[in-house]
């Protein structure tokens, strides 16, 4: 199988051969990954596969021993308070927000651009909770809370939208929701998520780990009837 990205394209973001040890565990084994411009691509494996890892390396919170990064084909050493800077944006499992401050007040955290209080109010009309801009979040149900968090990512206007487990906790109705935000999200999309209906339904490609190695890249169709793919969440669910 070969996930190792192409030579001839210089766009977007890309892994090259990432291996990351935790002591003795070894939790990404030589990941290499294409991110192209506009792209939505899913990260998917069974628990302790190394999908947080992998969002960790590309933000910056963790340094992987061997591999590198590189975006628009220039080395990427990617740092957390530059994210923003350099156009990334991450959502957080959970919910993830500052509990004494309000909706608005969270979105602004860490905006940049003097335009940045409209930009938060176009993420919040977008995720459809600007009503609840002077609310504290702690008083939202859960999943307006997951949409004050979408729009948090959004304000920024990122190139890169790094989505963690975004359906988490979601319903049937939420999540149509949150497909249809993905898919015209108009930017490039990573999603690390375990509801296999979203991510087959939102993906142009996925990349499948399975304890720390990539197993499989392929777009949905391929992944789905791939036997290592099955055998990776078979042997997870035995
Ligand atoms: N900071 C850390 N120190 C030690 N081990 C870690 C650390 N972070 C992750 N691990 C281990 O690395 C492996 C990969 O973890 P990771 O959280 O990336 O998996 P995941 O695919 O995101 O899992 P899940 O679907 O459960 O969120 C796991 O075995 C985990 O216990």
């Amino acid at each position: 199988m070969s996930t190792e990205p192409p030579d001839d394209t210089d766009q977007g973001l890309a892994l090259h051969h990432i291996t990351v040890r935790f002591g003795g565990l070894l939790a990404l084994d030589d990941v290499s990954l294409q991110v192209a411009p506009g792209r939505v691509v899913g990260i998917i494996g069974p628990n302790g596969a190394g999908k947080t890892t992998l969002f960790n390396v590309i933000c910056g919170f963790v340094g992987p021993q061997s591999g590198s990064l590189t975006l628009d084909g220039k080395p990427f050493r990617p740092r957390p308070h530059h994210l923003t800077r350099r156009g990334i944006a991450r959502t957080l499992q959970g919910v993830g927000q500052f509990g004494g401050m309000t909706v608005l007040e969270n979105v602004l955290v860490g905006a940049r651009s003097r335009k940045a209080e409209a930009d938060a109010w176009a993420a919040l009309e977008r995720c459809g909770v600007a009503e609840h801009a002077r609310a504290l979040p702690g008083s939202l149900p859960y999943a307006k809370r997951k949409r004050v968090e979408l729009a948090r990512a959004l304000a920024s206007k990122p190139r890169i939208l790094m989505l963690d487990e975004p359906a988490g906790g979601l319903d049937t109705e939420e999540i149509r929701w949150l497909a249809e935000l993905i898919q015209g999200a108009q930017t490039t999309v990573l999603l690390v998520e375990h509801h296999m209906e979203l991510v087959m339904s939102v993906c142009d490609e996925i990349l499948v780990l399975d304890f720390g190695k990539p197993i499989a890249l392929g777009t949905p169709g391929e992944i789905r009837t791939n036997e290592k793919v099955a055998e990776a969440y078979l042997g997870a669910a035995a």
